[in-house]
């Protein structure tokens, strides 16, 4: 899931969009964002449903332009999206892997169970894994986690159904590759070198930047929406606020790097903003912005617009 890997794919018949350009768009200077109550949590961790598997839903209300959390990432590997078959790419997300696996083993079996099930890894029991799913907040800078929502019977109808799918033995590099491609974040890092070191890899040796890709015990929970007018063909009625499409479009954005809240001016850090208002309970989504998802979106959205192809077709 990279930030940089812009906008859904136009459906049949649309104009291509320009690529999103989070400068231009409404959203008000990222100096404007308030910092939450820091005592009182503002996420939990629920399950959204059998296909879509876990989300993040607020815990309380929460007001617009409100910067609802501050993360460091969990894992943080190499990513060169020009060579993604690159065997430096695959062997750091393997080695991203190894070293937090031994470091949180719970907490990414809980939160995580299709990478762990693919590296041969079952299930933690309920009572383990709602612990931890509560409690992801180890790299959490600003912002609390409440506790988790998922029922036992969601939990275990959600690792039946990866188990038997998803394990696949002795094939650690697609496993890595798939999840980082599904939960990663694209970061580049200030640092980065122009100049690639003598020896590099080719995707080094070819280019002028060297990306990181970053995983976010909670930010990469957080599931994707559809914006209801990705070619901004909306109604002149609709206000500037409304641009994300009210109830149906995301609620919430992202932003990597130094925010608002200056004291954690870390150039990997993840801070999810409010975009509008949200209601206690309401589950947490923003935009991948990505071209192709990867997968089927149930956004409510695409559901609605599935519906009325099928009519037409009846
Ligand atoms: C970044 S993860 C979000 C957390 C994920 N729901 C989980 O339980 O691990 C992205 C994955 O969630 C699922 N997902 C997210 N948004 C979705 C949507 N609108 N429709 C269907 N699946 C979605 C897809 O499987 C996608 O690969």
């Amino acid at each position: 899931m990279d930030p940089d890997a812009i906008e859904p794919a136009p459906s049949e018949g649309e104009a291509s969009e320009p690529p999103f350009d989070a400068a231009k768009s409404c959203r008000p200077p990222a100096t404007a964002f308030r910092s939450p109550p820091s005592s009182i949590a503002a996420v939990r961790v629920g399950f959204v449903n059998a296909t879509m598997g876990y989300g993040l839903f607020a815990a309380r209300d929460i007001r617009q332009n409100e910067a609802i959390l501050h993360e460091a990432p969990f894992m943080t590997a190499h990513f060169d999206e020009r060579f993604p078959d690159d065997m430096t790419n695959t062997a750091s997300q393997r080695g991203a892997y190894m070293e937090a696996f031994h470091a949180h083993r719970s907490n990414l079996i809980a939160a995580f169970p299709r990478l762990a099930a693919r590296h041969g890894h079952g299930p933690l029991d309920y009572a383990q894994a709602n612990a931890c799913l509560s409690n992801l907040t180890t790299h959490l800078y600003h912002g609390q986690c409440d506790p988790s929502t998922v029922t036992q019977a969601e939990y275990e109808t959600f690792t039946n159904t990866i188990i038997p799918a998803e394990t696949v033995v002795g094939s650690d590099g697609n496993a890595c590759r798939e999840f980082f491609r599904d939960y990663a974040f694209k970061v580049q890092p200030k640092h980065s070198s122009t100049q690639p070191a003598a020896g590099a890899a080719a995707s080094d040796q070819a280019g002028a930047f060297k990306q990181e890709a970053c995983v976010y015990l909670l930010g990469s929970l957080i599931n994707h929406r559809c914006r209801p007018f990705p070619n901004k063909k909306k109604p002149a009625s609709i206000g500037v606020d409304a641009k994300y499409g009210g109830p149906q479009g995301p609620n919430c954005e992202w932003r990597i790097g130094p925010s608002a809240l200056t004291r954690f001016a870390q150039e990997k850090h993840i801070v999810v903003d409010a975009l509008r208002d949200i209601r206690e309970g309401e589950e947490l989504t923003w935009d991948y912005h990505k071209k192709v998802l990867g997968f089927i979106c149930q956004c409510d959205i695409c559901q609605e617009s599935f519906m009325r192809q099928r009519c037409r077709v009846l």
